[in-house]
């Protein structure tokens, strides 16, 4: 055979040999690769997507270092933050009305029905009183609202519905009293010494009423007023109750300061108001633990709960927190949390689900103490300032 062509076989065969190696190599690679998802999809989700899911994509994508196949993805995201916007406080009642209007409200029907009527006769007056004291309006202001209006309807000659539902308006809106002082005590202040310290709320109440909810609905309330805010989760009796404050605050960005479980309250309560101090926010909100009110013990606590605070700095609000389902009994526990703290201010709760809207007149009278707050519902911002004309004209709307 010629030399020649000897040498040009051998170089073929060489070439071939080294093609078929490079081949394998590289399928061997191929295979090696774990089966990620397409680039196209994974650019959707990463745009799409919220931060908890993006920590979710990036743990369960597990792409091993050095493979060649992360040059698909952009180096992870920090993930944006959770930290919600909460609703102007100033939009809540108005969102709310429907809760507080129409049919399902003792108040409302009652007021409706009245002012449904061509002629008013004894009877409708009877039974328009019944439905007042129904809507736990208490027997003095029903009485008071009955003779109001019956006197002006005659006087007054009024026989035209829109006129009847001015006066009437205009006589329960004197009853729910629009003069009183119902600002919340949120501003931070300054000791005699000149000392910086927050304004602080504790909010006190019986168990169920609905306090650690409103501690959370009204940090919520206050982030959007954008104050500073922090937590202080004194219902140690309750071991879930902090864990629950925890999870309101993290939503807003707001720390809470807590303790152990059946730790002294007083003591978690002063960490709270000195951490606050300290860290220059505007408002402490103290939960404390839901009591009995016959529970002397308990309600004693309460009072050097207070005390304690203030070797830091001076509360400012107590918020007694009373469930408005529960009417007259209501009224008992206000008189006897009056007598350990003073009660600044009232949160009405589960008015959603009350035909009692009366028991806002009732429980200002009883203690002297303007409702503040009110609560319509589970939801997160269902909780609005209490205004005297919004609340009227809610109940006299027809939904
Ligand atoms: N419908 C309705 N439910 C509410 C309202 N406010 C609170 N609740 C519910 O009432 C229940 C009790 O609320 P909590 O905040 O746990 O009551 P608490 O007073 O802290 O309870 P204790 O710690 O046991 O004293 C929860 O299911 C709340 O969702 C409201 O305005 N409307």
């Amino acid at each position: 055979m010629d030399l020649n062509l000897l040498y040009v076989l051998i170089g073929i065969v060489a070439l071939l040999v080294v093609a078929g190696v490079v081949t394998t190599v590289v399928v061997r690679r191929r295979r090696e690769l774990p089966p990620g998802p397409p680039p196209g999809e994974l650019e959707e989700r990463r745009d799409g997507g919220t931060a908890v899911q993006d920590e979710h994509d990036r743990s369960t994508t597990d792409v091993p270092p050095g493979t060649g196949a992360v040059d698909l993805l952009e180096p992870p995201a920090a993930p944006a933050p959770t930290v919600e916007v909460p609703e102007a406080p100033q939009t809540r009642l108005a969102r709310l009305r429907r809760r507080l209007a129409g049919q399902d409200n003792a108040l409302s029907r009652g007021l409706l029905a009245l002012l449904a009527k061509d002629r008013i006769d004894a009877d409708t007056w009877d039974e328009f009183e019944e439905t007042l004291i129904t809507s736990d309006l208490g027997v003095g202001p029903t009485t008071e609202l009955v003779e109001a209006l019956r006197t002006r309807l005659k006087v007054d000659g009024v026989s035209d519905p829109a006129a009847a539902r001015a006066v009437l308006r205009e006589e329960l809106l004197k009853l729910v009293d629009p003069t009183m002082d119902r600002t919340l005590g949120t501003e931070p202040g300054t000791t005699a010494d000149g000392e910086r310290v927050p304004a602080v709320v504790m909010v006190v109440g019986v168990n169920g009423t609905g306090k650690t909810t409103t501690v959370g609905k009204l940090a919520r309330v206050l982030v959007a007023e954008d104050k500073d805010v922090l937590l202080g989760a004194a219902d140690t009796f309750r071991a879930a109750a902090a864990d629950q404050l925890e999870t309101w605050g993290s939503r807003v960005g707001v720390p809470v300061v807590r303790g152990a479980e059946q730790a002294d309250p007083a003591s978690v309560a002063f960490d709270a108001v000195r951490a606050g101090k300290e860290g220059e926010v505007d408002v402490v909100l103290v939960d404390t633990a839901g009591r009995l009110h016959s529970k002397t013990g308990l309600m004693d606590e309460l009072g050097k709960v207070k005390r304690v605070i203030e070797r830091t700095a001076p509360v400012s609000e107590v918020l007694l927190v009373l469930d408005a389902t529960t009417g007259q009994n209501g009224l008992v526990q206000a008189r006897i949390f009056r007598e350990v703290v003073d009660v600044s201010g009232i949160v009405l709760t589960k008015l959603d689900g009350s035909a009692k809207g009366g028991i806002v007149v009732q429980v200002q009278r009883e203690l002297g103490v303007p409702v503040k707050l009110i609560g319509l519902g589970e939801g997160v911002d269902d909780l609005a300032p209490f205004d005297a004309e919004e609340f009227v004209d809610a109940v006299l709307s027809e939904a």
